[in-house]
């Protein structure tokens, strides 16, 4: 068994055929206007096509509406939902119910009690996703996307009713690391495969790929 890799913030076609060759198991695209890795729900899909069905794919939505999530899931064609804000339980369960998809709902942490907070998230999510939390000094900050990571010691032991993955600043250098430590079987990178914010760098996804493909997960 290998660790399952996902890329994120795909808004290129060089990238995306980066991640399919690469053998990735998801790319994400940044539905957030903010964010440098934004995309509409049009360049998403064709993107997706690029991927030639080899790659499932994920929307990450913040706090989104309802008509705003319907847009992207009938255009984008997206194969799993990616809720990377303040949403609640049950607006997690209100949006997998309405949408039919698979939903990963993401915790930021910093500190033990956030991992508490995740645990609210097991009956109502498909997957959780541990994030670094945005830093308090800096309120241009994004929900996601900061190159930051947090102490995977948290993660150490844990163990949890759904499938989860790590991410928040990792790189093919920490990659092994990170794992080790947390005992993730699932990874999600996007500022660690570029060379600026949102300009993804094909030759670092095809290296965090490779890296990903010599791990396996600890028991
Ligand atoms: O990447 C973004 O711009 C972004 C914007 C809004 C919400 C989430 C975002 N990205 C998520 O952040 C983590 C990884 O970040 P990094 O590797 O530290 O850059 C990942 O889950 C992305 O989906």
């Amino acid at each position: 068994m290998t660790i399952e890799t996902k890329i994120c913030g795909i808004n290129s076609a060089e990238a995306m055929a980066a991640v399919r060759d690469g053998g990735a198991d998801f790319a994400g695209f940044i539905f957030y206007p903010p964010s440098p890795r934004y995309v509409t729900p049009e360049m998403a899909r064709g993107l997706r096509d690029v991927a030639a069905g080899r790659v499932k794919t994920v929307a990450v939505v913040v706090d989104a509406a309802d008509d705003e999530i319907a847009r992207i899931v009938e255009t984008a064609g997206v194969e799993m939902l990616q809720l990377h804000g303040k949403e609640t339980p049950g607006r997690v369960a209100e949006v997998r119910k309405r949408f039919a998809l698979p939903v990963m709902k993401s915790v930021a942490v910093a500190a033990p009690e956030d991992l508490d907070r995740a645990a609210t998230y097991e009956e109502v999510a498909d997957r959780l996703l541990f994030d670094a939390k945005p830093p308090k000094d800096r309120p241009d900050a994004l929900p996601g996307g900061n190159a930051l990571s947090f102490d995977w010691q948290l993660l150490a032991g844990r163990t949890w009713a759904r499938p989860w993955m790590l991410s928040g600043g990792l790189n093919a250098g920490n990659l092994a690391e990170a794992v080790r430590i947390s005992g993730a079987r699932a990874v999600d990178v996007s500022s660690g495969v570029e060379d600026a914010p949102g300009v993804k760098n094909p030759a670092k996804i095809g290296a965090l790929l490779r890296a990903a493909r010599d791990l396996h997960p600890i028991a």
